[in-house]
């Protein structure tokens, strides 16, 4: 059985397959984001139910702008719809919302809700969801490094003195100082990070299942708790 002391801490998921399940239904790409919503608030709820204290989903990627308009439309919308439907119980569960990513290209209805959700629920502390939306662990190591180069230049700090701890401040979840993840769970049968966290995945787990995101329900995810648990952390040691 799971032992709730050994759970993850930080569960990262990359939702993926939403559009093959779709396809393999004969459906529309919407109707497969449609399910992966669902699939999203499932997982939200047992993560909560477990203690875990972090869940960062990636909901859309920087590179998912090159998908057709008509799909990007539909995912911008689905976003804020979402948002929109969720805060209020999120707020009431005691959820914290927060968004990882370059939300400055994002709809400003989209941006300003995020905004929103970001300060109604800023003080909870049940569970913190991170959502990341055009988020790029490239670009997030690239601006990292830029703002320390401006600490350097300014002379508040001197090459020598950075470290791993200064470039882990400069990341993008400096603003909430969380733990990397314990814990990548990754749908579809893709075996592949896809530019999610780079830096930060440096001693999580990584567990991939064949499972097409819209089916990853609690069996799956307990499946994933379980493996996880099952493997002992040696940290290199
Ligand atoms: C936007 C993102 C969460 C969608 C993930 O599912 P997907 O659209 O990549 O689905 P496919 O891999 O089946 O095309
Ligand atoms: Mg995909």
């Amino acid at each position: 059985g799971l032992h709730r002391e050994l759970m993850p801490k930080h569960v990262a998921v990359i939702m993926d397959g939403n559009r093959r399940w779709a396809r393999s239904r004969g459906l529309m790409p919407q109707a497969g984001y449609l399910a992966g919503v669902g699939a999203l608030k499932v997982v939200v709820d047992l993560c909560r139910k477990w203690g875990i204290q972090v869940l960062t989903v990636f909901a859309f990627s920087s590179d998912n702008w090159l998908r057709p308009k008509v799909e990007v439309d539909f995912l911008m919308r689905l976003l804020e719809s979402t948002l929109k439907d969720e805060v209020a119980s999120m707020s009431r569960d005691e959820i914290r919302v927060s968004v990882i990513g370059d939300i400055s290209k994002l709809p400003p209805s989209l941006r300003d809700f995020i905004t929103h959700c970001e300060n109604t629920t800023k003080n909870n502390s049940r569970l913190n969801l991170v959502i990341a939306i055009n988020y790029s662990g490239k670009y997030d190591i690239v601006q990292a490094c830029q703002s320390i180069c401006q600490k350097v230049k300014d002379g508040e700090v001197e090459p020598e003195e950075i470290n791993e701890f200064m470039i882990d401040n400069e990341l993008c979840m400096k603003l909430i100082r969380f733990p990397d993840p314990d814990l990548l769970i990754r749908t579809s049968g893709e075996i592949r990070v896809s530019n999610f966290f780079l830096w930060q995945l440096a001693y999580t787990e990584l567990y991939f299942t064949e499972t097409l995101w819209p089916d990853f329900g609690e069996d799956e995810l307990l499946r994933a708790f379980h493996t996880f648990q099952q493997r002992r952390r040696r940290y290199g040691g």
